[in-house]
């Protein structure tokens, strides 16, 4: 039997973006993805990319965006402006998160449609899925189970840009796809001490205290929760993989395949920082979901594969983190 899903996965003639002078609109350029994805458009030979400033053009307004796709016309958008946050700020903050991400991608998605953007791509997140889905999570385990609570204003978000994606894509048979990040990391990240996510709160906490000569290091939890981290340049090379090769309804995982601890995850920066302490656990804090592996296989299907070790990229992190972070 032939699924709605399969039957609107074909759009005649889907464009993929292969001509290198195409208009390509990457809303929130100077953010961890969207700075990684600029720079791989770049590799790729992209000659006209589309980039506003947070301050140049707000996208939680909708007249200006309006504005600003009426007058640029871009025929290819990438959605990697959010209102993004570790544990802690996601849980402090959820109307933010909840309010800040439906307006922006609400705005994004319908004026790329009214403008004639020929596909979208949107970027989700791995906390998407149900707090105890099966392990590796499959695409389809969306909206089988209840939600993590610590982010479930982000997930709720981020489950109503698929959906708007997939609505646009039955109803106006246009091309918007879906990618759902597992967890990310790399230069130019959010290195906040409370509010980034746990490998860049980390990189920073043991740099200080190793710049200070201190003799312990707090960490938040157990140290037992298992997360799965992706490079950022990985994460890049496959968002424009899906830009040119895919076009279907269903959203796409993206992860690495491998998962570690938070406990194994502190002690492979500490190495990497050179930090010489202990590790104290602050069990007051939430572990959130217990795990969140992905499963990438139908991305791997189509041909894409990550490529940088955590290890690897946790050096290449840390360099750029000594060279551009005051200290
Ligand atoms: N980081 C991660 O681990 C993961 C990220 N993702 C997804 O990837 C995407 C990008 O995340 P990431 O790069 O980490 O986030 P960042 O916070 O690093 O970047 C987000 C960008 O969006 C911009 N932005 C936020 N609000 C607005 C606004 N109202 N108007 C214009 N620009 C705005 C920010 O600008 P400014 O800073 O000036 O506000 C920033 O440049 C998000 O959709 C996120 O959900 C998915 C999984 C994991
Ligand atoms: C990408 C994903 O990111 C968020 O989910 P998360 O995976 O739980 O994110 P996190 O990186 O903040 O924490 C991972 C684990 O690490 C532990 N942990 C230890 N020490 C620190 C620490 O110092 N900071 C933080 N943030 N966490 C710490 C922390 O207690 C937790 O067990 C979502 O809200 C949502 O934004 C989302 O989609």
């Amino acid at each position: 039997m032939v699924s709605i899903g399969d039957y609107y996965s074909f759009i005649p003639c889907a464009p993929g973006v292969s001509d290198k002078s195409a208009k390509v609109f990457v809303a929130g350029h100077r953010g961890l993805v969207g700075s990684a994805i600029v720079e791989k458009l770049k590799q790729h030979g992209f000659t006209n990319l589309i980039l506003r400033s947070h301050a140049e053009l707000d996208l939680t307004r909708q007249a200006d965006v309006e504005a600003f796709f009426a007058s640029e016309k871009p025929e290819f958008v990438i959605v990697a402006a959010a209102k993004v946050g570790g544990i802690h700020a996601n849980n402090t903050y959820p109307a933010d998160f909840i309010g800040i991400n439906l307006q922006i991608q609400t705005n994004i998605i319908d004026s790329a449609y009214r403008n004639g953007t020929k596909k979208l791509l949107f970027l989700g997140s791995s906390c998407i899925y149900p707090k105890f889905a099966p392990q590796p999570i499959p695409e389809d385990a969306l909206l089988t189970g209840t939600l993590e609570p610590t982010n479930e204003w982000y997930a709720i978000a981020k489950i109503a840009g698929i959906k708007m994606c997939q609505a646009y894509r039955i109803q106006y048979k246009w091309d918007a796809i879906s990618g759902m990040p597992t967890n990310l990391y790399g230069p130019n990240d959010n290195f906040h001490p409370e509010n980034s996510h746990v490998l860049p709160a980390l990189m920073r906490r043991f740099h200080e205290a190793k710049v200070k000569g201190l003799k312990e290091v707090v960490v938040w939890g157990t140290g037992s929760p298992l997360r799965e981290f992706l490079h950022v340049d990985d994460l890049a090379d496959a968002v424009v993989f899906m830009m040119e090769k895919y076009s279907g309804l269903e959203h796409l995982n993206v992860g690495s395949g491998k998962e570690v601890t938070i406990k194994e995850l502190a002690e492979l920066v500490k190495e990497v920082v050179g930090f010489e302490g202990d590790l104290i656990w602050d069990t007051t804090k939430p572990d959130g979901t217990p795990r969140k592996l992905m499963d990438s296989s139908k991305l791997a299907g189509l041909g894409w594969t990550p490529k940088i070790s955590l290890k690897d990229g946790l050096v290449d992190t840390y360099k750029w983190y000594s060279e551009n972070v005051k200290q």
